[in-house]
């Protein structure tokens, strides 16, 4: 407990937090944004103005007339001397915050709660934000995130606002992106009981926590920054506004990606905690430093969101990966298992199946995983243990139909009965509508669409759950949502064949609506559903799509019979379904769209792509290779522990198509020789992302003979300027590039000029003296470290520009 947490009054400013600060010159915060335009004692128009961490604006003159020289510390004249945190008040809430915090339902069950001291496992969270989780698809993240070398130093979710020995900053927002169910409410919640238990950063006095999903329902009310507080956390009702003006508080926004608020950064500035307005303009002051500029804040998201913050707002930019390494994953399973051999064949199992391997760096997933198998080898069931993803989830299902007789007291086998079916088709067409329009969270209303009972739903605990529980009467709006995104896609699945299945015994409306968008038969309906994926560009359908194989598999028609319906498909098709898939056209689509082809077939339990590709990689590499194996080859690369010296594509024997198709490798090379390719902007995306990615592997990139134009150059400059990029070596050679991609080019390289060595831009005979001027541009750039630019003097049309550039050629001293 600090000094200032004493009972006795203690004065509002000590030295420490006074923040007296010019509205210019103070650079090592954000500013608390610009004054208004009187002084809050003389009540004239502001002289030379400063402010004071309650946020209050005065003339310096004004305030320094109003202290007394001779003490040490100084309040704020217009506050008075305030309180300091009380310390009966502090401890009485942090009780009830530490009642809060140390029992939690895992994954979104209701009634069982678990300590979260005793589940609790570490997790990856660094510093900075990878590529892949700006712009892929959930899934698709886990598995790159799950196969990347860990090189950056993880950060304990307690030390998240502590600068690391190389940063000499001051971090006041910390913002935190991670998909779903990676942990980011677990470890704010860790951080808050750590806090309210007293073992982890006690110089706080304040830790309050406020959910956006809690948020959006006062979302059109107007409140100060206090009732805010009072409203969410009654038993704060005691603090004053100067006691909270004065106090180091923090406070943690949890789940941004759930926001229904409009946070515009340009509106009306607040600098009182007492100020009345908008709850989204509270927390947009907070943030930006203009109300209670010594509070931190920590803003958590999933990572479509996370750009509603200005990234100037943002001191500390971190991600949470979940359990990337193989001890984190192992420790999770010793936790929830206690029969240590139980745990060892769980986790031998999880070793030896890809997929779930690959998916157990989500706990969300582990979760699910264990469920399933603790159910199994507890019951002692007979047969295999699940190995594709659609296998975990059917037994998922199950397993959780199972717990939810349990807690309804009915009694029956563990088959599915007709009223359980009943309810989980309901929830498949809850889950199938609002994934078509792209939604994760739903309302009564919604649910009331799909003649879904409230009970059915809070009581149908695992699946879906009544997520919104505070006893509070303004939160009597509650909101829905899946427990993974993946559960949502799976019943969404289940829901989209059972229609197919059970086409001619009722709802012939749904009926005609599946005639219409897709053709009659199944082999068609995944080809068409497959096709519609490719175009999502963040891979939304991928995992739905992957499902949808999975359940026409002979094993999972048997779990799932009651539910899917008649299964209308033999051996015959299915093989007829897998060679679809093997000479599926991609003509135009993002290579990592194809590669779900390849996981659609895994779900099939077609494991010979996979058998080729290992023979093929063992082999010579001499063998032609169809399309389908260079998408899997393509991911083979892309999730190999060893990083490849060289993707020469030109050194593989397959058609153009096959050539492309094999980009994605990129990801995880040094050297990408793509002469002569025909390279889309799809394609330059890929590579892009590669440039983006964190850390990003790739050195020399040959793009000889493909056009980058435009559109194609803006999206390469959107990897060039990643911090993250490290690239040395670029060749553009016969590229068509215009004046306008040269001066996208040279920006590019001048917002991150210090990694490019090499630059080699013949035969783009368009470039002319423009293009050259805005290279010489960057040349001058103080960390330009390029040595070696190919050819530009020949694009020099004048005399002039030709001196200009080989004078910069010639001075600038990295050459
Ligand atoms: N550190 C952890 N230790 C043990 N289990 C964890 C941990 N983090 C997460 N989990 C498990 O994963 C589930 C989901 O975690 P959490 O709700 O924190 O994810 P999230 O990132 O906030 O997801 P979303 O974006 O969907 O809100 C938890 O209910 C729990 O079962």
């Amino acid at each position: 407990m600090t000094h200032l947490l004493c009972d006795t009054a203690a004065p509002a400013f000590t030295s420490r937090s006074l923040c007296l600060k010019r509205l210019k010159g103070n650079n090592e915060r954000e500013s608390p944004g610009p004054a208004p335009l009187s002084c809050c004692l003389c009540g004239s128009v502001l002289r030379d103005p400063v402010s004071s961490s309650c946020g209050h604006w005065l003339c310096r003159h004004c305030l320094s007339s109003t202290w007394d020289q001779s003490s040490s510390t100084q309040s704020c004249p217009q506050c008075g001397p305030g309180l300091s945190l009380h310390s009966t008040l502090q401890s009485s809430y942090k009780s009830v915050l530490e009642q809060r915090c140390e029992s939690v339902s895992e994954g979104a069950e209701t009634g069982a709660r678990t300590s979260l001291n005793r589940i609790y496992t570490e997790l990856y969270i660094t510093e900075g934000l990878s590529e892949e989780v700006s712009t892929q698809h959930e899934e698709r993240q886990m598995e790159t995130l799950s196969k990347k070398t860990v090189h950056d130093a993880p950060i304990r979710c307690q030390d998240i606002f502590k600068a690391l020995p190389s940063e000499h900053k001051a971090i006041r927002v910390v913002l935190t992106c991670g998909v779903a169910g990676v942990g980011k409410t677990f470890s704010v919640v860790k951080f808050s009981l750590d806090w309210a238990q007293g073992s982890e950063n006690q110089e706080l006095e304040l830790v309050v926590p406020l959910s956006f999903r809690e948020l959006n329902l006062v979302r059109e009310q107007r409140y100060s920054l206090l009732t805010l507080i009072h409203v969410f956390h009654p038993s704060l009702k005691e603090l004053s506004a100067q006691t909270l003006a004065h106090s180091k508080v923090l406070f943690i926004c949890d789940g941004l990606d759930e926001s229904r608020l409009s946070l515009d950064f340009s509106r009306e500035l607040i600098s009182e905690v007492t100020q009345e307005s908008e709850v989204s303009q509270l927390l947009v002051n907070l943030i930006r430093g203009s109300l209670l500029p010594s509070a931190l804040i920590w803003i958590t998201s999933r990572p479509a969101a996370a750009n509603q913050i200005p990234a100037r707002c943002v001191h500390r930019f971190t991600e949470v990966r979940g359990f990337i390494t193989d001890q984190q994953k192992e420790q999770y399973f010793r936790k929830r298992f206690t029969d240590s051999e139980q745990c060892d064949r769980v986790l031998s199992h999880i070793r030896t199946s890809r997929s779930l391997h690959n998916m157990s760096q989500i706990p969300v997933f582990c979760w699910i995983t264990a469920t399933v198998l603790d159910h199994m080898v507890r019951s002692e069931q007979s047969g295999p243990l699940p190995q594709t993803l659609t296998d975990m989830y059917a037994h998922f299902l199950l397993v959780q139909t199972q717990r939810k007789r349990k807690y309804s007291q009915e009694s029956s086998g563990p088959e599915l009965t007709q009223a359980d079916c009943e309810l989980l088709l309901k929830l498949g067409r809850l889950a199938f509508e609002q994934l078509q329009r792209g939604n994760i969270m739903f309302y009564q209303e919604d649910l009331q669409q799909v003649g879904l009972d409230l009970s059915e739903a809070s009581v149908y605990s695992g699946l879906c759950t009544e997520i919104f529980k505070r006893e509070s009467v303004i939160f009597n709006k509650s909101v829905y949502c899946f427990i993974h995104l993946s559960v949502q896609e799976f019943l969404a699945a289940i829901y989209h064949i059972h229609t197919f299945n059970c086409e001619n015994k009722k709802n012939k409306n749904i009926l005609q609506r599946v005639k219409d968008l897709f053709k009659t038969t199944l082999e068609e309906i995944l080809i068409k559903t497959l096709q519609q994926s490719f175009l999502c560009p963040n891979g939304r359908l991928d995992l739905f799509v992957r499902f949808l194989h999975g359940l026409t598999l002979e094993s999972n028609q048997r779990l799932l019979g009651a539910l899917l319906g008649p299964s209308q498909i033999d051996s015959e098709t299915r093989q007829r379904v897998i060679n679809n898939l093997k000479k599926m056209n991609t003509k135009d689509i993002s290579p990592d769209r194809s590669i779900n082809i390849f996981h659609c077939l895994t779900e099939l339990n077609d494991h010979s792509l996979h058998q080729q590709i290992q023979d093929f990689l063992k082999s010579d590499r001499s063998e032609k290779l169809s399309e389908s194996q260079c998408s899997a080859l393509a991911y083979m690369l892309q999730m190999s522990e060893d990083v490849l010296e060289e993707l020469d594509l030109q050194k593989y024997n397959t058609s153009e198509e096959g050539r492309l198709r094999l980009v994605p490798a990129v990801r995880n090379c040094r050297k990408a020789e793509f002469s002569g390719c025909k390279l889309s902007k799809v394609h330059l995306e890929v590579v892009a992302s590669a440039l983006k990615s964190s850390p990003s592997h790739l050195r020399h990139l040959d793009l000889n003979n493909n056009s980058v134009v435009n559109s194609e150059m803006k999206v390469l400059c959107d990897g060039l300027q990643s911090p993250n990029c490290q690239l040395e070596t670029l060749i553009l050679w016969r590229c068509s590039l215009s004046e306008s991609s040269c001066s996208s080019l040279a920006s590019a390289l001048k917002s991150n000029p210090s990694h490019l060595r090499q630059l080699s831009l013949n035969f783009n005979p368009n470039l002319k003296d423009s293009g050259v001027e805005r290279l010489c541009d960057f040349l001058q750039n103080l960390d330009c470290r390029l040595y070696s630019l190919r050819s530009v003097h020949s694009y020099c049309h004048t005399l002039d520009m030709f001196h200009s550039f080989t004078s910069v050629m010639n001075t600038s001293p990295s050459r």
